[in-house]
């Protein structure tokens, strides 16, 4: 028997407020395992929610404590920072535009090194973390904050943000990035690339007593440019880079597509020294001449070889070749991924001068922390599948506060449907993805993280980056072709010494995956299954054309110049790509030409 229940989707529902109906078509309820096949009432219908920017916890169990910001909240009376030096010149830092600087620790919720929660990173598995480091004289790394000079006032808020002492990445990353060198760094999902690449940079600037920034009406010369994929992630970046920076005088500004940009124009006159954007709309403010690159003294890449990718290459070459940012050798350029192709690598060469390889950790993902499932679902079985997943998580959840769960599909309307499939089986869950308004994604994302939804179907726009405390559960509904997104995929969870756990649902549309998934596994000390391992021997290497990786150096973790083949016959840093474009037939998603609008930016 079959409950039918009348239930709105996300978009629909804003729809339905206009015109005050919530008709939907009748469909089936989801049945768990323990009920299938005897006689019963009507599943109860999931309390769906009324407002379209909120679908609430709905019936999901006894998570009442989701929304609750439980950890940081209220930290406040901090002293004043003071300041590395008397920076002179900047002009616009000091005052943030004559407003008071808002504590961004106010309502920090994130959990991650609660002492309640959380025993912190374990660093003692670190120790033994293989290392790879490459360039002329690398600077030896650290072990304690204490070690580098990082300055009081960015010192202060890094024990406002509770960590005590550098993770493996951090080691190294920031005494190469202190020593002016340029960086291709290489280390694995959640383990701290933020704080690697901006703890230097805000230093740096703190340190340094720039020239006088040139005077144009309404455009601003930011020291600092900090480039990501997306939208969420760039805002993400902005947020931390806010805190790692109160009170030093430090100006950070954000600029991505899909918010006004009159909003963003604004801040940027209120002046900033790092400016995070996303590549869309930088080059949009660039045309405008509302930013100028002219003062650049540090690059940073986050998720680097996406960004030199094909999809995103066209837009960076035109903002670091073709604008007016200064060369390689006059700024400095922090490339950082947790996966790094070679083909990527050589192109990303062009960028850099004798730069500094470094590859912490042994394969792109957090190993050990997250436990890999794979499992044999067809195609039409996917969803109770999941259902009965989702179902088995609620059931265990024993103190009430269940984790989050990330579900990854390949296509924006795929996403859309899981989610009202979702929906009207009583599991509370949104979606994330490009067809959204850039406020619908934001919505999303917030009910996603406070728990008030905690089932987010995203496409691979969630892929890279986000950092959400409690994801539990991320699960490959549509595997991804290339066993680098799937990498990324997976470090959604199990991020800064964590457990996680990570579903993949294969069947033989993935065949390609068979093999790299399975090394990927292996290497990881992962239970591969049998049935896995007789496809992966029966098919040959896929894993998406861009990402063939040979000899068995896994997420790139070999620098590319030592390769025999590299760049023969010509110059050591002047890069073997040229002009870049490496004719990869790909069918990833999120990629787009110049000009064409992104699902990403
Ligand atoms: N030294 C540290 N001590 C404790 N926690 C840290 C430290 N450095 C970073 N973290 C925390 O670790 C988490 C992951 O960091 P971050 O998001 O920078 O990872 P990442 O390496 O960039 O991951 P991804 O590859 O997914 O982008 C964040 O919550 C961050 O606050």
């Amino acid at each position: 028997m079959s409950a039918t229940i009348r239930t709105s989707s996300w978009g629909d529902s804003a729809e339905n407020a206009a015109n005050g109906s919530s008709a939907r078509p009748l469909k089936p309820a989801y049945v768990p395992p323990h009920l299938r096949n005897r006689s019963m009432a009507p599943a109860e219908p999931p309390s769906m929610v009324a407002n379209a920017n909120d679908r609430g916890l709905g019936n999901w169990g006894s998570s009442s404590n989701f929304n609750k910001p439980e950890f940081g909240a209220g930290r406040q009376g901090y002293g004043s920072g003071g300041g590395f030096n008397n920076r002179g010149g900047g002009g616009a830092v000091r005052e943030h535009g004559g407003r008071r600087e808002v504590n961004p620790f106010e309502n920090d919720v994130n959990e991650s090194f609660s002492e309640q929660e959380n025993t912190g990173i374990n660093f003692d598995a670190y120790d033994d973390i293989p290392v790879e480091t490459s360039g002329e004289n690398v600077p030896p790394p650290v072990n304690t904050f204490a070690e580098i000079d990082l300055g009081d006032a960015l010192n202060q808020n890094i024990q406002r943000c509770k960590y005590v002492k550098p993770t493996p990445v951090q080691r190294y990353a920031i005494p190469i990035s202190l020593a002016g060198r340029d960086l291709m760094a290489c280390a694995q999902t959640g383990s701290g690339k933020t704080a690697a690449f901006c703890f230097p940079i805000i230093s740096g600037i703190l340190r340094e007593q720039y020239a006088q920034r040139p005077r144009v009406a309404r455009t601003a010369y930011p020291l600092a440019l900090i480039l990501s994929p997306t939208r969420e992630l760039s805002c993400q970046i902005h947020d931390e880079a806010k805190k790692f920076s109160y009170q030093t005088g430090v100006k950070v500004v954000v600029a991505y597509g899909g918010a006004p940009i009159t909003q963003q124009l604004r801040e940027l006159e209120r002046g900033v020294d790092i400016l995070v954007a996303t590549p869309g709309r930088l080059v949009d403010l660039l045309e405008r001449a509302r930013v100028s690159l002219q003062m650049i003294r540090y690059l940073a890449l986050d998720e680097a070889d996406r960004m030199l990718d094909m999809g995103f290459e066209p837009q960076i070459r035109k903002i670091v070749e073709q604008m007016d940012m200064p060369p390689p050798g006059m700024r400095q350029t922090l490339l950082f991924s947790a996966t790094f192709p070679k083909e990527i690598q050589r192109l990303a060469s062009d960028f850099l001068a004798s730069y500094i390889f470094l590859a912490v950790g042994r394969v792109g993902s957090s190993t050990d922390l997250i436990s890999q499932r794979v499992e044999y679902v067809l195609e039409s079985d996917k969803r109770s599948h999941l259902m009965d997943l989702l179902h088995a998580q609620r059931e265990n959840d024993v103190n009430g506060k269940q984790g989050l769960t990330l579900v990854f599909v390949e296509t924006k309307k795929g996403a859309d449907a899981l989610e009202h499939c979702l929906c009207v089986n009583g599991f509370p869950a949104t979606c994330i993805h490009g067809d959204r308004t850039q406020q619908e994604r934001e919505q999303a994302l917030r009910s996603f993280k406070t728990g008030n939804t905690p089932i987010l179907v995203a496409t691979d726009v969630a892929a890279r980056g986000l950092d959400i405390p409690r994801v539990a559960h991320v699960v490959n509904f549509d595997l991804p072709n290339d066993i680098d997104d799937y990498v990324h995929r997976i470090g959604r969870t199990g991020r800064a010494g964590k457990m996680g756990l990570a579903t993949a649902f294969f069947n033989d549309s993935n065949l390609s995956m068979a093999k790299p998934l399975a090394d990927l596994m292996q290497e990881a000390n992962q239970e591969v299954p049998a049935w896995l391992t007789r496809y992966a021997a029966r098919t040959p290497y896929g894993g998406g054309s861009r990402n063939k990786r040979t000899g068995g150096a896994r997420f790139g973790g070999r620098d590319v110049r030592k390769d025999s083949s590299y760049n023969k016959g010509t110059d050591y840093y002047g890069g073997a790509a040229g002009g870049g474009g490496y004719g990869v037939p790909t069918s990833y998603g999120g990629g787009y030409g110049q000009g064409v609008t992104s699902a990403w930016d």
